[in-house]
């Protein structure tokens, strides 16, 4: 990331937040500015939020922005700051923890991220995958970001101005963030984004089971089954099976040219099925089935809990990651995808994972056939 020239000093209250909170590798910090040169000046914008997060457009600052501008800096651990110019920064979104309930704070995740996730994306793999193309070029980097007081306030003007007034806590002081590639797709392209969920059947679910845990779980929650594919189809590499599911996706955000449709579906269906994509599924299938081989219900009988808790937590992180698949309208252009959303779950949901996997199999919700179809792949499993 090239860096400017200027150089600035934080004030007293941020220098102690910076040195108070342990900095990511590489973190930079974000102060509000006005004498800084204008080639290191942005502003935020709302882009959208989940459950546990929002998410920032980062925007090159003029005075036009309607906006405080902000710079991001490198602190060396000591009050002066260096600007960073912007050009590498506004390709990236910033990612902010709404601090709820049993959700890690940003510098956990970024941490969890680094030490945890990345290595089981290690190019040699984990024991019992067989890596032979680069499954790590699907992680994005995330760079920790420490966010003065006034950058949190402002983010609350935007939040407003989108009418999201309720979704990030008071600012109280300064906190992290984490800055994320923006995955929106660019012009002349369209980003899709699934989840791929569980990519193989509960370790729990009763021997007679007829559907997977994804869609047992659609089921206790009698969600529609419209634009839901079963994760196993996903990994079933059967392409005539999941060309309805394909098709839709595509048209529901298609901005390209109309008699391109069908080249598109037809690139997209082979990435999923058998190109680099189906090759990420069968990864993240792997690691789902190492690290999680017996299931939360029988977490009392483990001999090595520390392990089993932990493999677990990573297991269920990558049963909730999202998936965004880029896709360019030129014909035979080349499809990427970015894993999103590893955060290392917390250890507080544990026992929420077991009361889960319970009332599955206690309700029935493999079993039963008085529930809508959600076509699930199990039966060709
Ligand atoms: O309950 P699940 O399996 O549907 O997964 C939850 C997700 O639901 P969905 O993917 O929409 O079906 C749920 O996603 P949404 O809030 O529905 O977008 C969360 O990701 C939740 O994780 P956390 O509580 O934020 O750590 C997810 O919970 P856990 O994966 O931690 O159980
Ligand atoms: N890197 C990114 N680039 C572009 N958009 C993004 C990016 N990360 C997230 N988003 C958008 O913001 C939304 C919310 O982000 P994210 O999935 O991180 O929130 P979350 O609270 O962790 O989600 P969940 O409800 O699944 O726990 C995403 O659905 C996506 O639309």
């Amino acid at each position: 990331m090239a860096q400017n020239t200027w150089t600035g000093r934080l004030r007293p209250s941020e220098k102690t937040s910076f040195d108070s909170l342990t900095p990511a590798p590489g973190a930079l910090c974000c102060v509000a500015n006005t004498d800084a040169p204008q080639e290191t000046l942005v502003y935020f914008v709302y882009l959208n939020s989940g459950a546990a997060n929002t998410v920032f457009r980062i925007q090159p600052w003029s005075p036009k922005s309607g906006s405080k501008a902000f710079v991001f800096a490198r602190n060396d651990r000591g009050d002066a700051i260096t600007a960073v110019q912007r050009d590498g920064i506004v390709n990236q979104v910033l990612r902010i923890s709404k601090g709820v309930d049993k959700s890690l704070p940003c510098e956990d995740v970024v941490y969890g991220f680094e030490h945890d996730v990345r290595p089981l994306f290690a190019p040699t793999g984990p024991p019992g995958s067989t890596v032979a193309r680069r499954v790590d070029a699907h992680l994005m980097d995330h760079r920790g970001v420490l966010l003065s007081t006034d950058v949190l306030e402002e983010l609350f003007v935007q939040l407003n101005t989108a009418n999201k007034s309720a979704v990030l806590p008071t600012p109280t002081g300064a906190r992290w963030g984490i800055l994320l590639p923006d995955m929106s797709p660019a012009p002349g392209s369209m980003t899709l984004e699934v989840k791929p969920k569980w990519l193989l059947q509960s370790p729990d679910a009763p021997a007679d089971a007829i559907r997977c845990r994804t869609c047992a779980l659609q089921a206790s929650r009698h969600r529609d089954a419209k634009g839901y594919i079963c994760p196993l189809r996903l990994v079933g590499r059967d392409q005539r099976d999941i060309v309805p599911w394909v098709r839709a996706s595509i048209v529901a955000h298609y901005k390209g040219p109309p008699d391109a449709v069908d080249e598109v579906v037809s690139r997209l269906l082979e990435y999923i099925t058998t190109g680099d994509g189906q090759f990420l599924l069968q990864h993240l299938k792997v690691l789902q089935a190492t690290l999680d081989p017996v299931g939360v219900l029988c977490r009392d009988s483990a001999t090595d809990k520390i392990a089993f808790d932990r493999n677990l937590r990573l297991a269920m992180t990558l049963r909730d990651c999202s998936w965004f698949v880029n896709v360019p309208y030129a014909t035979g252009s080349n499809i990427t995808s970015k894993l999103a959303d590893l955060d290392f779950k917390s250890a507080a949901k544990l026992h929420d994972w077991a009361q889960k996997e319970e009332e599955l199999v206690k309700g029935n919700w493999y079993t039963r056939k008085d529930v809508a179809d959600y076509r699930c792949g199990l039966a060709q499993d």
